[in-house]
Protein backbone atom coordinates (compact mmCIF):
# COMPACT_ATOMS: atom_id res chain seq x y z
CA UNK A 1 0.00 0.00 0.00
CA UNK A 2 0.79 3.43 -0.52
CA UNK A 3 -0.03 6.22 1.82
CA UNK A 4 -0.33 9.32 0.19
CA UNK A 5 -1.00 12.64 2.08
CA UNK A 6 0.27 16.74 2.22
CA UNK A 7 3.53 16.49 3.98
CA UNK A 8 4.49 19.64 6.20
CA UNK A 9 7.50 21.12 7.30
CA UNK A 10 9.85 19.49 9.86
CA UNK A 11 12.03 22.96 11.25
CA UNK A 12 12.19 26.30 10.70
CA UNK A 13 14.23 26.13 7.45
CA UNK A 14 11.47 23.94 5.77
CA UNK A 15 8.88 26.27 5.83
CA UNK A 16 9.13 28.59 3.09
CA UNK A 17 10.18 25.52 0.56
CA UNK A 18 7.20 23.74 1.58
CA UNK A 19 4.99 26.78 1.21
CA UNK A 20 6.37 27.64 -2.32
CA UNK A 21 6.09 23.55 -3.24
CA UNK A 22 2.03 23.89 -2.20
CA UNK A 23 0.89 27.22 -3.77
CA UNK A 24 3.23 26.86 -6.90
CA UNK A 25 1.35 28.32 -9.86
CA UNK A 26 -1.44 28.59 -7.68
CA UNK A 27 -1.93 32.73 -7.44
CA UNK A 28 -1.79 32.88 -3.88
CA UNK A 29 -0.44 36.16 -2.26
CA UNK A 30 3.28 36.39 -0.79
CA UNK A 31 1.45 38.70 2.25
CA UNK A 32 -0.84 35.26 2.44
CA UNK A 33 1.89 33.33 2.36
CA UNK A 34 3.93 35.32 5.04
CA UNK A 35 1.26 35.01 7.45
CA UNK A 36 0.61 31.52 6.92
CA UNK A 37 4.78 30.69 7.39
CA UNK A 38 4.36 32.55 11.29
CA UNK A 39 1.58 29.80 11.82
CA UNK A 40 4.18 27.36 11.43
CA UNK A 41 7.08 29.60 13.13
CA UNK A 42 4.00 29.65 16.40
CA UNK A 43 4.66 25.69 16.07
CA UNK A 44 9.03 25.79 15.51
CA UNK A 45 8.44 25.65 12.24
CA UNK A 46 7.01 21.72 12.44
CA UNK A 47 3.80 20.83 11.27
CA UNK A 48 2.46 17.60 13.08
CA UNK A 49 1.33 16.33 10.11
CA UNK A 50 4.15 14.01 9.06
CA UNK A 51 4.27 12.37 12.68
CA UNK A 52 0.60 12.07 12.89
CA UNK A 53 0.92 10.19 9.49
CA UNK A 54 2.91 7.86 10.73
CA UNK A 55 1.15 6.99 13.77
CA UNK A 56 -1.98 5.87 11.56
CA UNK A 57 0.53 3.90 9.51
CA UNK A 58 1.64 2.16 12.27
CA UNK A 59 -1.71 1.11 13.32
CA UNK A 60 -2.82 -0.02 9.64
CA UNK A 61 0.38 -1.64 9.79
CA UNK A 62 -0.56 -3.53 12.72
CA UNK A 63 -4.85 -4.11 11.74
CA UNK A 64 -3.44 -5.83 8.48
CA UNK A 65 -1.20 -8.04 10.61
CA UNK A 66 -4.26 -8.86 12.82
CA UNK A 67 -6.26 -9.34 9.74
CA UNK A 68 -4.02 -11.71 8.20
CA UNK A 69 -3.36 -9.35 5.13
CA UNK A 70 0.63 -9.67 4.21
CA UNK A 71 0.77 -6.14 3.10
CA UNK A 72 3.74 -3.62 3.42
CA UNK A 73 2.53 0.57 3.99
CA UNK A 74 5.14 3.04 1.85
CA UNK A 75 4.51 6.95 2.87
CA UNK A 76 4.64 9.42 0.24
CA UNK A 77 3.86 13.23 0.10
CA UNK A 78 2.78 15.44 -2.26
CA UNK A 79 4.18 18.53 -1.00
CA UNK A 80 7.03 17.50 1.69
CA UNK A 81 9.53 14.74 2.53
CA UNK A 82 9.19 11.70 2.10
CA UNK A 83 7.76 12.53 -1.32
CA UNK A 84 5.64 10.43 -3.14
CA UNK A 85 8.42 9.97 -5.71
CA UNK A 86 10.77 8.88 -3.42
CA UNK A 87 8.12 6.11 -1.93
CA UNK A 88 7.10 5.17 -5.56
CA UNK A 89 11.40 4.76 -6.61
CA UNK A 90 11.53 2.39 -3.65
CA UNK A 91 8.60 0.48 -3.90
CA UNK A 92 10.27 -0.49 -7.33
CA UNK A 93 13.64 -1.31 -6.07
CA UNK A 94 11.09 -3.74 -3.39
CA UNK A 95 9.50 -5.37 -6.64
CA UNK A 96 6.00 -4.06 -5.98
CA UNK A 97 4.35 -4.61 -9.46
CA UNK A 98 0.89 -3.61 -8.29
CA UNK A 99 0.09 -1.58 -4.95
CA UNK A 100 -3.43 0.13 -3.57
CA UNK A 101 -2.95 4.13 -2.55
CA UNK A 102 -4.88 5.64 0.30
CA UNK A 103 -4.86 8.97 0.04
CA UNK A 104 -5.44 10.85 3.28
CA UNK A 105 -8.41 13.06 2.40
CA UNK A 106 -12.04 11.74 2.03
CA UNK A 107 -13.88 14.00 -0.64
CA UNK A 108 -13.51 14.99 -3.94
CA UNK A 109 -12.54 18.06 -5.40
CA UNK A 110 -9.48 19.16 -7.26
CA UNK A 111 -7.51 19.77 -3.59
CA UNK A 112 -8.91 16.67 -1.92
CA UNK A 113 -8.33 14.03 -4.93
CA UNK A 114 -7.93 15.11 -8.33
CA UNK A 115 -4.40 16.07 -7.41
CA UNK A 116 -3.31 13.19 -5.81
CA UNK A 117 -4.62 11.61 -8.91
CA UNK A 118 -1.89 13.93 -10.43
CA UNK A 119 0.79 13.08 -7.51
CA UNK A 120 0.33 9.53 -8.47
CA UNK A 121 0.85 10.07 -12.41
CA UNK A 122 3.81 12.35 -11.74
CA UNK A 123 5.79 10.06 -9.09
CA UNK A 124 5.27 7.09 -11.99
CA UNK A 125 6.15 8.79 -14.72
CA UNK A 126 9.45 10.22 -12.77
CA UNK A 127 10.20 6.04 -12.44
CA UNK A 128 9.37 5.70 -15.70
CA UNK A 129 9.87 2.13 -16.79
CA UNK A 130 8.98 -0.56 -13.48
CA UNK A 131 6.78 1.56 -11.88
CA UNK A 132 4.50 -0.03 -10.18
CA UNK A 133 0.45 0.04 -10.87
CA UNK A 134 -1.33 2.25 -8.36
CA UNK A 135 -4.78 1.79 -7.48
CA UNK A 136 -6.54 4.66 -5.53
CA UNK A 137 -9.19 3.94 -2.69
CA UNK A 138 -12.47 5.39 -2.95
CA UNK A 139 -13.37 8.49 -1.58
CA UNK A 140 -14.42 7.32 2.23
CA UNK A 141 -16.57 10.65 3.40
CA UNK A 142 -19.80 8.28 4.12
CA UNK A 143 -17.79 5.03 5.43
CA UNK A 144 -19.95 3.98 8.84
CA UNK A 145 -16.50 3.96 10.44
CA UNK A 146 -15.61 7.23 9.41
CA UNK A 147 -18.79 8.51 10.59
CA UNK A 148 -18.20 6.79 13.93
CA UNK A 149 -15.06 8.42 14.68
CA UNK A 150 -16.16 12.10 14.08
CA UNK A 151 -19.63 10.95 16.05
CA UNK A 152 -18.20 9.93 19.05
CA UNK A 153 -15.61 12.44 18.86
CA UNK A 154 -18.18 15.50 18.87
CA UNK A 155 -20.09 13.48 21.64
CA UNK A 156 -16.12 13.41 23.95
CA UNK A 157 -15.90 17.50 22.88
CA UNK A 158 -19.82 18.50 23.94
CA UNK A 159 -18.84 16.87 27.47
CA UNK A 160 -15.44 19.15 27.71
CA UNK A 161 -17.91 22.18 27.52
CA UNK A 162 -19.24 23.38 30.82
CA UNK A 163 -21.82 21.67 32.10
CA UNK A 164 -24.55 24.94 32.28
CA UNK A 165 -23.20 25.03 28.57
CA UNK A 166 -23.95 21.59 26.81
CA UNK A 167 -27.92 22.20 26.19
CA UNK A 168 -27.86 24.84 23.93
CA UNK A 169 -24.51 24.75 22.21
CA UNK A 170 -24.50 25.24 18.43
CA UNK A 171 -22.30 22.31 16.49
CA UNK A 172 -20.67 23.44 13.57
CA UNK A 173 -18.62 21.23 11.20
CA UNK A 174 -15.61 22.55 9.40
CA UNK A 175 -13.53 21.84 6.04
CA UNK A 176 -11.27 23.63 4.34
CA UNK A 177 -12.51 26.45 1.91
CA UNK A 178 -11.20 26.20 -2.50
CA UNK A 179 -12.25 28.88 -4.62
CA UNK A 180 -16.08 28.59 -5.87
CA UNK A 181 -15.29 27.84 -9.16
CA UNK A 182 -13.00 25.03 -7.84
CA UNK A 183 -16.41 23.42 -6.07
CA UNK A 184 -18.68 23.96 -9.14
CA UNK A 185 -15.88 22.06 -10.92
CA UNK A 186 -15.68 19.33 -8.72
CA UNK A 187 -17.18 16.12 -9.65
CA UNK A 188 -18.02 14.61 -13.05
CA UNK A 189 -19.05 16.78 -15.45
CA UNK A 190 -22.28 15.37 -15.54
CA UNK A 191 -23.46 15.18 -12.23
CA UNK A 192 -23.78 18.94 -11.54
CA UNK A 193 -20.59 20.11 -9.89
CA UNK A 194 -20.24 21.16 -6.54
CA UNK A 195 -19.02 17.35 -5.19
CA UNK A 196 -16.75 18.58 -2.72
CA UNK A 197 -18.85 20.98 -0.68
CA UNK A 198 -21.79 17.98 -0.95
CA UNK A 199 -19.94 15.58 -0.01
CA UNK A 200 -18.96 17.69 3.12
CA UNK A 201 -22.54 18.31 3.57
CA UNK A 202 -23.41 15.10 3.63
CA UNK A 203 -20.66 13.63 6.10
CA UNK A 204 -22.28 16.44 8.53
CA UNK A 205 -25.55 15.47 8.29
CA UNK A 206 -24.62 11.94 8.79
CA UNK A 207 -22.15 12.45 11.70
CA UNK A 208 -24.92 15.48 13.17
CA UNK A 209 -27.82 11.90 12.77
CA UNK A 210 -25.59 9.60 14.45
CA UNK A 211 -25.06 12.73 17.33
CA UNK A 212 -28.84 12.92 17.60
CA UNK A 213 -28.15 16.68 16.53
CA UNK A 214 -31.35 17.96 14.36
CA UNK A 215 -29.93 21.53 13.86
CA UNK A 216 -26.16 22.29 12.85
CA UNK A 217 -24.26 24.45 10.07
CA UNK A 218 -21.85 23.54 7.69
CA UNK A 219 -18.71 26.13 7.40
CA UNK A 220 -15.44 26.55 6.22
CA UNK A 221 -12.12 27.53 7.37
CA UNK A 222 -8.03 28.28 5.98
CA UNK A 223 -9.18 30.30 2.93
CA UNK A 224 -6.24 31.44 1.17
CA UNK A 225 -6.02 33.69 -2.67
CA UNK A 226 -6.81 36.64 -3.55
CA UNK A 227 -9.63 38.75 -1.96
CA UNK A 228 -11.55 39.47 -4.66
CA UNK A 229 -11.89 35.90 -5.40
CA UNK A 230 -14.61 33.90 -4.10
CA UNK A 231 -13.87 30.95 -2.10
CA UNK A 232 -16.45 28.59 0.03
CA UNK A 233 -18.14 31.17 3.04
CA UNK A 234 -18.95 31.58 5.73
CA UNK A 235 -15.32 31.23 7.25
CA UNK A 236 -15.71 29.76 10.20
CA UNK A 237 -15.07 32.83 12.64
CA UNK A 238 -17.22 35.22 10.94
CA UNK A 239 -19.78 32.48 11.82
CA UNK A 240 -19.09 32.33 15.13
CA UNK A 241 -20.26 36.45 15.36
CA UNK A 242 -22.91 35.47 13.52
CA UNK A 243 -23.98 32.60 16.16
CA UNK A 244 -23.16 35.14 18.66
CA UNK A 245 -25.16 37.87 17.43
CA UNK A 246 -27.75 34.97 17.44
CA UNK A 247 -27.56 34.57 21.27
CA UNK A 248 -25.37 31.08 21.40
CA UNK A 249 -23.23 30.81 24.19
CA UNK A 250 -21.33 27.90 22.74
CA UNK A 251 -20.20 25.71 19.65
CA UNK A 252 -18.57 22.63 19.15
CA UNK A 253 -16.63 22.67 16.27
CA UNK A 254 -16.17 19.37 14.47
CA UNK A 255 -13.44 19.66 11.37
CA UNK A 256 -15.24 16.64 9.52
CA UNK A 257 -12.94 18.26 6.15
CA UNK A 258 -9.73 17.00 7.68
CA UNK A 259 -8.24 13.35 8.95
CA UNK A 260 -5.87 14.27 11.35
CA UNK A 261 -5.17 17.48 13.58
CA UNK A 262 -2.84 18.63 11.35
CA UNK A 263 -1.53 22.43 11.42
CA UNK A 264 -4.30 23.90 9.94
CA UNK A 265 -6.63 22.62 12.51
CA UNK A 266 -4.27 23.28 15.35
CA UNK A 267 -3.97 27.02 14.31
CA UNK A 268 -7.36 28.40 12.30
CA UNK A 269 -9.76 26.29 15.15
CA UNK A 270 -7.45 25.40 18.20
CA UNK A 271 -5.77 29.60 18.06
CA UNK A 272 -7.99 31.45 15.75
CA UNK A 273 -11.57 30.40 16.40
CA UNK A 274 -11.55 29.35 19.77
CA UNK A 275 -9.82 32.65 20.76
CA UNK A 276 -12.23 34.81 18.90
CA UNK A 277 -14.96 32.55 20.51
CA UNK A 278 -13.53 33.30 23.95
CA UNK A 279 -13.27 37.03 23.15
CA UNK A 280 -16.85 36.88 23.09
CA UNK A 281 -17.19 34.83 26.23
CA UNK A 282 -18.45 31.84 24.28
CA UNK A 283 -18.08 28.43 25.09
CA UNK A 284 -15.90 26.63 22.46
CA UNK A 285 -14.87 22.66 22.27
CA UNK A 286 -13.17 21.00 19.04
CA UNK A 287 -13.58 17.51 18.44
CA UNK A 288 -10.42 15.12 17.17
CA UNK A 289 -9.96 14.03 13.70
CA UNK A 290 -10.37 10.33 12.93
CA UNK A 291 -7.13 9.38 12.26
CA UNK A 292 -5.64 8.28 15.91
CA UNK A 293 -8.69 6.42 16.16
CA UNK A 294 -8.63 2.31 15.86
CA UNK A 295 -11.92 2.79 13.64
CA UNK A 296 -9.94 4.63 10.94
CA UNK A 297 -7.00 1.85 10.62
CA UNK A 298 -10.08 -0.70 10.57
CA UNK A 299 -11.85 1.58 8.12
CA UNK A 300 -8.11 1.66 5.74
CA UNK A 301 -7.88 -2.24 5.74
CA UNK A 302 -12.09 -2.29 4.92
CA UNK A 303 -10.98 -0.51 2.04
CA UNK A 304 -8.20 -2.40 1.27
CA UNK A 305 -10.50 -5.72 1.66
CA UNK A 306 -12.97 -4.54 -1.17
CA UNK A 307 -9.90 -4.85 -3.07
CA UNK A 308 -8.96 -8.09 -1.63
CA UNK A 309 -12.50 -9.42 -2.52
CA UNK A 310 -12.85 -9.96 1.54
CA UNK A 311 -15.44 -6.89 2.46
CA UNK A 312 -18.50 -5.55 0.65
CA UNK A 313 -18.43 -1.78 -0.06
CA UNK A 314 -19.91 -0.07 3.33
CA UNK A 315 -21.34 3.21 2.63
CA UNK A 316 -24.24 5.15 4.60
CA UNK A 317 -24.92 7.58 1.55
CA UNK A 318 -26.21 7.27 -1.83
CA UNK A 319 -23.24 9.27 -3.56
CA UNK A 320 -21.53 7.59 -6.79
CA UNK A 321 -18.67 5.73 -5.15
CA UNK A 322 -15.66 7.69 -7.07
CA UNK A 323 -12.37 8.27 -6.55
CA UNK A 324 -10.86 5.05 -7.23
CA UNK A 325 -8.66 4.54 -10.76
CA UNK A 326 -5.47 3.24 -12.29
CA UNK A 327 -2.43 5.23 -12.36
CA UNK A 328 -4.06 8.75 -11.66
CA UNK A 329 -6.38 8.83 -14.35
CA UNK A 330 -9.85 11.26 -13.44
CA UNK A 331 -12.91 9.50 -12.92
CA UNK A 332 -14.25 10.84 -15.56
CA UNK A 333 -13.45 13.25 -18.51
CA UNK A 334 -13.16 17.00 -16.61
CA UNK A 335 -13.61 15.65 -13.26
CA UNK A 336 -12.32 18.13 -10.48
CA UNK A 337 -10.42 20.57 -12.74
CA UNK A 338 -8.13 23.15 -10.86
CA UNK A 339 -9.62 26.34 -10.27
CA UNK A 340 -9.59 28.46 -13.69
CA UNK A 341 -8.61 32.11 -14.02
CA UNK A 342 -11.27 34.00 -12.09
C1 LIG B 1 -9.46 20.83 0.13
C2 LIG B 1 -8.17 21.00 0.88
C3 LIG B 1 -7.65 20.19 1.85
C4 LIG B 1 -8.29 18.91 2.39
C5 LIG B 1 -7.91 17.70 1.58
C6 LIG B 1 -6.53 17.16 1.93
O1 LIG B 1 -6.28 16.95 3.13
O2 LIG B 1 -5.72 16.98 1.04
C7 LIG B 1 -6.39 20.73 2.27
C8 LIG B 1 -5.54 20.16 3.22
C9 LIG B 1 -4.37 20.73 3.72
N1 LIG B 1 -3.88 21.97 3.45
C10 LIG B 1 -2.70 22.13 4.14
C11 LIG B 1 -1.86 23.26 4.10
C12 LIG B 1 -1.98 24.29 3.17
N2 LIG B 1 -2.95 24.44 2.22
C13 LIG B 1 -2.69 25.58 1.48
C14 LIG B 1 -3.43 26.06 0.41
C15 LIG B 1 -4.62 25.50 -0.10
N3 LIG B 1 -5.31 24.40 0.39
C16 LIG B 1 -6.43 24.17 -0.40
C17 LIG B 1 -7.37 23.13 -0.22
C18 LIG B 1 -7.22 22.07 0.69
N4 LIG B 1 -6.16 21.87 1.54
C19 LIG B 1 -6.44 25.15 -1.43
C20 LIG B 1 -7.48 25.25 -2.51
C21 LIG B 1 -5.33 25.98 -1.23
C22 LIG B 1 -4.90 27.17 -2.09
C23 LIG B 1 -3.70 26.84 -2.91
C24 LIG B 1 -3.98 25.69 -3.87
O3 LIG B 1 -4.84 25.84 -4.75
O4 LIG B 1 -3.34 24.64 -3.71
C25 LIG B 1 -1.49 26.15 1.97
C26 LIG B 1 -0.79 27.37 1.37
C27 LIG B 1 -0.90 28.57 2.22
C28 LIG B 1 -2.33 29.04 2.36
O5 LIG B 1 -2.75 29.72 1.44
O6 LIG B 1 -2.97 28.69 3.34
C29 LIG B 1 -1.04 25.36 3.03
C30 LIG B 1 0.17 25.56 3.89
C31 LIG B 1 -2.43 20.93 4.90
C32 LIG B 1 -1.19 20.66 5.77
C33 LIG B 1 -1.31 21.24 7.13
C34 LIG B 1 -0.07 21.01 7.92
O7 LIG B 1 1.03 21.40 7.47
O8 LIG B 1 -0.16 20.40 8.99
C35 LIG B 1 -3.47 20.06 4.62
C36 LIG B 1 -3.65 18.66 5.13
FE1 LIG C 1 -4.77 23.31 2.09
Amino acid sequence: MLWLSFGGPEGPQDVMPFLENVTRGRGVPRERLAEVAEHYHHFGGVSPINELNRKAIAAVEAELRAQGVDMPVYFGNRNWTPYVEDAVRRMAADGVGRALVFPTSAYGGYSACRQYDEDIARAREVMGDGAPDLVKLRHFFDHPLFVECFADAVRVAWMRLPEHERGAARLVFTAHSIPDSADRAAGPPQDGGRLYSRQVAEAARLVARQCGVADYDVVWQSRSGPAHVPWLEPDIVDHIDTLHGAGATAVVVCPVGFVSDHLEVEWDLDNEAAEHAGELGMAFARALTPSGDARFARMVVELVREHLGGAPARKLSDFPRAGCTLNGAPCAAGCCEPAGAP
